[in-house]
């Protein structure tokens, strides 16, 4: 008998049979393993993108988005991953160089090539989005409006990326996509919380939107957004005051104040020692004002500041029309609006402006509010330029104005009182990402919020693994036990007599 033999018959292991069938064993658990840790495994780190360009009426602003491949439906899930400010105004403003709106945008475009991966830019979509600027153009000179989406449109067509449209977007679409991105971003539309209302103040217009109980959309159907997000239905109201941008009430509340074509105006708005000369045909040259030029007028007038909060506000409640309503109740200008509720974001020049004035922390009571602002238009003008050398001369100058106009669009405009003006939260951003109606649009537009809630695996990913390694477990030991009847023959074990 060869030693071979000899360790074989000592050890039955070792048949052929046996080593066969553990190494069969061996790989079926080590594949079952595999398989139950791959399987439902989340990519490595494939990222996609959007880009959406956001043509204010003041300024464009470019925003790259980006999310996990796999994990589009999940709230939250969708970031912010870059920002460009456009250099220079507002597309409407190269109405009559509309080839220099487009020349605008290359710098941010150029930015945007360098963020997102090159093997991902294909497959990205690129929007662009126009709001009140555009509006206002479009209604003063239809062919100019056209012919700046032309220019933008072919610049953004050279792009890398799958351009899919420039176009102006409703008021509608502005309210109700920037209440979608706040409740977005603070996961409250999956989990079916209460939501918070949005507050939108632009250049040239301005936008509530929220929820409320007791409101169905009947009373005034066209301030009604009905959605069905993660399962959950939503009755939004909304509304977007045209010409109610902070730059085009400051030209309202200058008409209003220069109705008889004076040579100086002594506007309490700006601060006491504040003069400019401001040409006539350049003020009155909007929709939103340009019926009530004064006829004949000079070519100019002396704009001087007298700094007086008081007087500013009872200025600046001429632009809004509180007798007419026709519904149950009203905002302003005969527009319905169902009684607040809940909390409310404030963004744009909101939070410019309310970040500027120290106001941001609505726990400071209303009538605290009015006495800083008071206090602020009450500086003289010379002393607001020593205090703040670096800030845009500019923007310093419309703090008086833009925190007057905010006040009394809050809480005249909208009726907010001392009781619920602390529910607003004067915010620019929201975990990283701005708030702002761009973020929605793109959810909307990519259809990455499901009208259902999306199925839940009834089982974790670890789940998965722990049930397929006990099977391949007890199967292993199944074969083992089963092949115990061929042992004896294989052995030749001593017999004892
Ligand atoms: N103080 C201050 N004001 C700003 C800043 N950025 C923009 N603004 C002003 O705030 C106002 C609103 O700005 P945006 O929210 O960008 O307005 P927009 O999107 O261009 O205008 P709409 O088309 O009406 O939405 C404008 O009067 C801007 O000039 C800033 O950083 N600081
Ligand atoms: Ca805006």
């Amino acid at each position: 008998m060869s030693a071979q033999r000899e360790m074989k018959e000592k050890n039955p292991w070792h048949t052929p049979a046996t080593i066969i069938i553990t190494v069969i064993g061996v790989i079926a658990i080590v594949a079952l393993v595999t398989v139950a840790v791959l399987q439902n495994k989340p990519l490595p780190k494939k990222y996609k993108y959007g880009i959406v360009l956001d043509a204010g009426s003041s300024h464009t602003a470019l925003y790259i988005y980006g999310w996990p491949a796999e994990k589009v439906n999940d709230t939250g899930r969708v970031v912010q991953v870059h920002s460009c400010k456009v250099k220079g105004p507002g597309i409407s403003s190269y109405a009559s160089a509309p080839l220099n709106a487009g020349e605008s945008l290359k710098v941010c475009m150029l930015e945007a090539k360098d963020q997102v991966p090159s093997k991902r830019h294909q497959e990205t979509p690129l929007y662009l989005g126009a709001t009140a600027g555009m509006r206002l153009l479009n209604i003063e000179n239809s062919t100019a409006s056209d012919g700046v989406f032309q220019a933008v449109s072919q610049a953004l067509q050279t792009s890398p990326f799958s351009f899919q449209g420039a176009r102006i977007i409703s008021g509608q679409e502005e309210g109700a996509f920037g209440w979608v991105t706040v409740n977005y971003l603070d996961d409250r539309l999956k989990q079916g919380l209460e939501t918070t209302g949005a507050l939108d103040l632009g250049g040239a217009s301005t936008q509530i939107s929220f929820v409320s109980d007791n409101y169905d959309g009947s009373e005034s159907p066209k301030n009604s957004v009905t959605f069905r997000l993660y399962g959950n239905d939503y009755n939004l109201y909304t509304h977007s005051f045209l010409c109610y941008g902070k730059d085009q009430v400051l030209r309202m509340t200058l008409a209003h104040q220069t109705q008889s074509g004076p040579a100086t105006v002594l506007d309490p708005c700006f601060h006491r020692g504040y003069t400019a000369i401001k040409n006539y045909t350049v003020l009155y040259d909007t929709p939103c004002v340009s019926d009530r030029k004064p006829q004949p007028a000079p070519a100019s007038f002396n704009h001087t500041g007298t700094g007086d909060f008081q007087e500013c506000q009872r200025v600046v409640r001429n632009v809004f029309n509180f007798t007419d309503c026709k519904y149950s109740r009203c905002s302003f200008n005969g527009v319905f609006q169902p009684s607040l509720q809940g909390p409310f974001g404030a963004f744009s020049a909101y939070y410019f402006v309310m970040n500027f004035l120290n106001l941001t922390d609505t726990s400071t009571p209303l009538e605290d509010v009015k006495k800083k602002i008071t206090n602020y238009c009450a500086t003289p003008w010379e002393q607001i330029k020593e205090q703040y050398p670096h800030i845009k001369q500019k923007y310093l100058a419309e703090y008086c104005f833009s925190g007057t106009y905010i006040i009394t669009l809050l809480t005249e405009g909208y009726n907010f009182t001392s009781e619920n003006y602390p529910n607003i939260k004067f915010i620019k951003k929201i975990k990283d990402s701005d708030a702002g109606w761009t973020l929605g649009y793109m959810l909307n537009l990519t259809n990455m919020i499901p009208a259902e809630a999306p199925d839940k695996p009834p089982l974790p990913h670890g789940g998965y693994v722990s049930i397929v390694t006990i099977i391949a477990i007890l199967l292993f030991v199944l074969i083992i036990f089963s092949l115990r009847p061929i042992w004896p023959r294989c052995s030749k074990r001593p017999q004892i007599i």
